[in-house]
């Protein structure tokens, strides 16, 4: 379990490089900044920022065997987890899709001053989102599993690897799902949080089309 902001440096600094780990700094900074202006994530979790979101992020990582295809981030909102990951991933193409005007240009402007130019942002609703084949689908505090699954599904193949960090909340959401569905899904413990759990799944193919 990672209990301080040392160690959640260190775990990160382990699955990046140390342009990486500048970036990842950088953004820090940014999103402190940036929170006096627009309510990104909640003020008390930036004085652990790398454990609740740094480390939490990239602890999906670990989740996802293939290291190619597109990462689809849904409802990426500050960055998380979606930014997080180009930023440790830059070769990888990732996008961000999030609907909200001043997150919207957030994640523009970190884009640029980051310099990731295979992460590309969905300005828009997923539900006007193109299509795309994503090889990950990752997705957190965006919506009930059910409903997740509902909207994303036209992204996924029966390749595709799910990873949603659902808190505490995880094995609970699972129940929610048809009997059929659940068994594709199994709960992670999350390294961050004793509590909360990562559902990592693929889809069948009808399970694609309808829940
Ligand atoms: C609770 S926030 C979570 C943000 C981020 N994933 C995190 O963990 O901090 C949910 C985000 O999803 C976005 N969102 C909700 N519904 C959406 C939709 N249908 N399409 C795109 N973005 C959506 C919201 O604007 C918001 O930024």
């Amino acid at each position: 379990m990672i209990t301080s902001e040392t160690e959640a440096r260190e775990f990160v600094s382990d699955l990046c490089d140390a342009e990486a780990m500048e970036r990842l700094d950088q953004f820090v900074a940014a999103l402190k900044l940036e929170n006096e202006t627009q309510n990104l994530v909640a003020k008390p979790t930036l004085e652990t920022a790398w454990q609740r979101h740094i480390a939490d992020s990239a602890q999906l990582l670990s989740h996802v065997s293939r290291e190619t295809g597109v990462w689809l981030d849904l409802g990426t909102g500050a960055g998380l987890p979606g930014l997080i990951i180009a930023i440790m991933r830059p070769k990888r193409p990732v996008v961000l899709v999030e609907s909200r005007r001043k997150r919207i240009d957030w994640l523009e402007r970190m884009r640029m001053d980051l310099t990731l130019p295979k992460c590309t942002i969905e300005g828009k609703r997923l539900e006007l989102v193109e299509s795309v084949r994503a090889s990950v689908i990752s997705a957190r505090a965006f919506a009930p599993l059910p409903k997740l699954i509902d909207l994303s599904a036209r992204f996924s193949t029966a390749e595709t690897t799910f990873v949603l960090p659902k808190g505490r909340s995880a094995a609970q959401e699972l129940q929610t799902l048809p009997k059929k569905a659940r068994k594709l899904f199994h709960v992670e413990q999350s390294l961050t949080d004793d509590d909360a759990g990562i559902l990592v799944g693929s889809l069948a193919k009808g399970m694609r089309t309808k829940i």
